[in-house]
């Protein structure tokens, strides 16, 4: 984000604060929309950084069995509120071709994905196509399981409440028992 798109943020957020009735000379909140332009940079990146290139593919005798990086920790922001939504991803995929994603390329494209904003069952399917762009795949399945702010501190109040969403592309859509190692996994 550049100069005047960070200063953009800083003029609203002095609006926003005004409109509340807030001071926005005080002294607690002289620097806060210079602090909200700059978290907005980090939390929303991936909106103008628009290509995951950060990964790499390795040859491995798994050409069939599947493989699942569970429990990765993800914050995002619902594109109704603004407000974060937050939980763990689960990506599986089926390699093909003998060649596997490095980990930790599995839990940036989570992370790369969720630096938008968005509703959950699009960040589901999102992770997903990324997957399948950037790996040879026979098959993907994602799930996410994340509480939203907007529904637990405001709104319906349903603290606590958490949302499942899931996604399958290939083998592990069309193959029942394969989807079902995957849920059980889940457990
Ligand atoms: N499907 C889906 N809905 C979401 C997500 N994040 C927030 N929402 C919902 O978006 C809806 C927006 O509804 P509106 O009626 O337009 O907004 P609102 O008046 O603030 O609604 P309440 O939250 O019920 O007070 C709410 O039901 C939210 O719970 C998400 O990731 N997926
Ligand atoms: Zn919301």
């Amino acid at each position: 984000m550049n100069e005047e798109q960070h200063r953009a943020i800083e003029e609203a957020v002095k609006v926003i604060l005004d409109a509340i009735g807030e001071d926005v000379n005080r002294d607690g909140l002289k620097e806060t929309p210079k602090r909200v332009a700059k978290m907005y940079a980090e939390v929303f990146s991936s909106v103008r950084e628009k290509e995951f290139t950060n990964y790499k593919v390795f040859p491995s005798m798994n050409d069939d069995d599947m493989v699942l990086v569970k429990d990765i920790e993800f914050y995002s922001m619902c594109e109704h509120h603004l407000l974060p939504f937050y939980g763990k991803a689960h990506v599986a995929y089926i390699p093909a071709d003998n060649k596997v994603l490095g980990l930790s390329k599995v839990a940036r494209m989570v992370e790369f994905c969720a630096k938008r904003p968005n509703v959950q069952e699009d960040l589901t399917i999102q992770i997903a196509n990324l997957l399948t762009e950037k790996v040879k795949t026979k098959g993907v399945a994602v799930s996410i399981e994340a509480e939203h702010m907007c529904m637990s501190m405001r709104g319906a109040k349903a603290r606590g409440s958490m949302t499942k969403t899931f996604h399958y592309e290939g083998v592990l859509k069309e193959d029942r028992e394969l989807k079902n190692d995957f849920l059980k996994a889940l457990d």
